[in-house]
């Protein structure tokens, strides 16, 4: 457990931001309050109108890029388990984390291990690949005791929301059933504390990025900080209690042959209360040919995409940084 002591000599424990988290003037986030945007589909998983949840998902998919699902079938209680267990990690003395992330061979990067053209997010973070499970979960954080039980039930249920969700995006594109089944074996989890900041103008949790993924489902608790990029404006995408965020990751834009669009975000901190947010990416398989889908492709419809091995793309663009070896299972 963390002593008062550890927790008053934090990085966060500031009265204001120090320079090493300020962000030049054209990157930070400014002064303007973080506003919901209303017109973020909310889409009913559970509809019996299947057909209607499909179109819904598509036209989202190509107009708001982020959408959220409610009536999901992941109960409540399993999200609340996994951010519970969550905080108490975070929540450890700093070279405990670092300690079990060395020994067990999960990735732990504390804020000041980010270093964005000189300047530190305003976040800790830990990642590990959650698939196979047998084969992940003795790679993953020994402490708290019930971290791994918990979260496997979390990643499970996680990978069976992602699978639905796929499959309505196979159906509404014009895929054949079980698409993305074989190309989509890399499910990785990302886990982000993002400490209440004494001026949220001039630091950010993430900088502006892109998911590599095919889909994102993100579970942000009850506290609001995730923005994407929208006509050119930031817009925000509000805490939906029980809801599950997913956004359409890059790949999938691809082969989609972008009828499905991938959007820029980031993350803005807050000066009230920490932030804490479970992100689970579905990735293509190292070796899977990211192209347009065959089916999407005709004389009217030319390929917009060239194609590529997924693995050589992670490893050109970086997109995974020091950690592309731990959340990238080899094949
Ligand atoms: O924590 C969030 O709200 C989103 C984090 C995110 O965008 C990411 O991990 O890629
Ligand atoms: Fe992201």
């Amino acid at each position: 457990m963390a002593t008062m002591e550890d927790h008053a000599t934090r990085w966060f424990n500031v009265q204001s931001v120090p320079h090493s988290y300020t962000f030049p003037l054209e990157k930070r986030p400014g002064k303007l309050p973080f506003s919901t945007c209303t017109a973020i589909p909310i889409i009913n998983l559970n509809s019996p109108e299947k057909s209607d949840t499909i179109q819904k998902i598509i036209k989202a998919g190509q107009n708001f890029v982020f959408f959220q699902v409610i009536d999901h079938g992941v109960s409540e209680s399993v999200s609340t388990e996994a951010l519970n267990v969550l905080k108490e990690l975070f929540n450890m003395p700093l070279e405990e984390i670092s300690r079990d992330a060395i020994k067990n061979g999960w990735v732990h990067m504390g804020s000041t291990s980010f270093d964005i053209d000189g300047v530190h997010l305003w976040r800790d973070n830990i990642k590990h690949p959650c698939h196979p499970l047998e084969k992940c979960m003795q790679h993953w954080p020994q402490m708290p005791t019930r971290y791994r039980e918990v979260m496997a039930t979390y990643v499970q249920e996680i990978r069976r929301l992602s699978w639905r969700i796929l499959e309505l995006i196979c159906e509404g594109l014009g895929l054949e059933k079980g698409f993305f089944e074989e190309i989509s074996q890399v499910q990785f989890l990302s886990a982000s504390n993002y400490p209440a900041c004494p001026d949220p103008s001039v630091t950010l949790g993430v900088l502006k990025h892109f998911d590599h993924s095919f889909i994102t489902i993100l579970f942000q608790g009850n506290v609001d900080g995730l923005q994407a990029l929208h006509d050119g404006k930031w817009i925000g995408v509000g805490v939906l209690p029980n809801a599950f965020v997913v956004n359409i990751g890059t790949q999938l834009e691809i082969m989609s042959n972008g009828k499905l669009i991938s959007a820029e975000h980031r993350v803005m901190t807050n000066s009230d209360e920490d932030r804490l947010t479970i992100t689970t990416f579905i990735n293509p398989s190292p070796n899977c040919i990211v192209e347009p889908a065959k089916v999407l492709i005709n004389e009217s419809n030319p390929p917009l995409y060239d194609s590529f091995m997924y693995k050589d793309f992670v490893v050109s663009s970086k997109a995974f940084g020091p950690y592309t070896e731990v959340v990238q299972t080899k094949d």
